[in-house]
């Protein structure tokens, strides 16, 4: 468990946050530009000198009504910013030897080859970090972080510097270190992309305090968060939608098919190379891409069709916003963009019995 009850006040902007964050998987930072995302890492890992309290587990960092506090570089956490900061004269093997060398005993004794292996990098040892790629030297910048045994991480916008091209080879190593390491990370980002794909847990931070926090499944299918659900300016995409935790239950070679399972229903979508029955997969289901349909609809092109009760419809001028649920009790949550008159033509209101076409679904 991360405790981190903290403030601090600046010429126009007060952080004043309270939070217990999960000691293991992804804790999605998300929130406008200037809400304090970076203010709020920056004082957990004590570079920015914030009033309160900070805890990892039993370790208390810092505690100002006992007077303690323990500075930076004695923390053990890992740090990677936008563009970190290599070693320009030394190579990769240098940098992340050169890490570890600060870091203390329980550095030496980790082992690195499987943090070599989980990034990726065992081709680039050698290499000068001049001769890197964005993506390559922010593998190695995470590498490096990741070998001083750090029991805390703390991302801010890893991937903000980088083409599109570069987030995408990139993101799949970021989702082995979600899968795969026990420790904890603390992850700033723009993206609602990068949430979905990545995050367990999420903190919504609003002018310096936190207008949500929770399980990201939970937190990603209420209508009612304006920085989730927002319609965005013009040409901004909707992005309202939600993440499912499923399984692969079922595949259709012929049709490069599989099935995939949650509680409350399941959804038909393109197998991607390698998947296998009972992998657990997550889908990310985009509100514009579920419509609504009072009786089941027959011959549709459209395969998934979910029986599904209205909870909660959210309307504004044009459009409305409704969370649905795929079983009575506790079933998945999915979330609908359909037009305002689309609604009232229905009448769609809570407790209704409706019919989700779901028309995409992205899995991760
Ligand atoms: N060194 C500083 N001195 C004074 N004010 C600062 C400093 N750093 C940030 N601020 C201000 O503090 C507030 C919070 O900034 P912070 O960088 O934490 O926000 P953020 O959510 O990370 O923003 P972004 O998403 O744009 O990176 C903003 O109003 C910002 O202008």
């Amino acid at each position: 468990m991360i405790e981190a009850h903290l403030s601090l006040t600046r010429p126009g902007f007060a952080l004043d946050v309270s939070l217990s964050l999960p000691g293991r998987g992804v804790t999605a930072l998300f929130g406008p530009s200037g809400c304090g995302k970076t203010t709020l890492l920056r004082a957990i890992a004590g570079l920015e000198r914030a009033q309160g309290r900070v805890a990892l587990g039993e370790e208390v960092w810092q505690d100002d009504a006992r007077g303690r506090f323990v500075p930076p570089h004695r923390r053990a956490l890992g740090y990677v910013i936008q563009e970190s900061a290599l070693f320009a004269h030394l190579d990769v093997q240098g940098n992340l030897a050169y890490g570890r060398k600060r870091a203390g005993a329980a550095a030496q004794r980790l082992a690195l080859e499987p943090v070599i292996e989980l990034l990726g990098i065992g081709a680039l040892m050698g290499r000068r970090v001049t001769t890197l790629s964005g993506g390559e030297r922010q593998r190695v910048a995470i590498a490096r972080a990741l070998a001083t045994a750090p029991q805390l991480l703390l991302m801010d916008e890893p991937l903000a510097a980088l083409d599109a091209a570069r987030k995408a080879e990139i993101l799949p190593y970021l989702e082995r270190l979600q899968r795969e390491l026990a420790l904890p990370i603390l992850y700033v980002t723009h993206s609602l992309d990068e949430v979905a794909r990545l995050a367990d847990h999420l903190v919504l931070l609003e002018s310096g305090r936190v207008a949500a926090a929770g399980p990201l499944a939970e937190l990603m299918a209420r209508t009612d968060l304006p920085a989730l659900v927002r319609r965005g300016g013009a040409g901004a995409p909707d992005e309202a939608g939600v993440v499912i935790d499923a399984q692969v239950v079922e595949r259709d070679e012929a049709y490069g098919l599989v099935r995939i399972g949650f509680h409350g229903g399941s959804l038909w979508v393109g197998e991607q190379p390698g998947m296998a029955l009972g992998q657990r997969v997550r889908a990310h289901v985009l509100a514009r891409d579920v419509s609504l349909t009072r009786v089941r609809p027959q011959e549709s092109t459209i395969v998934n069709v979910l029986p599904a009760v209205i909870e909660q419809v959210q309307a504004d001028r044009g459009t409305a916003l409704l969370q649905l649920a795929l079983a009575r009790l506790g079933g998945t949550r999915l979330l609908a963009r359909i037009t305002r008159r689309s609604c009232e033509a229905l009448a769609l209101q809570p407790g209704d019995e409706v019919f989700a076409q779901v028309k995409g679904v992205a899995l991760m």
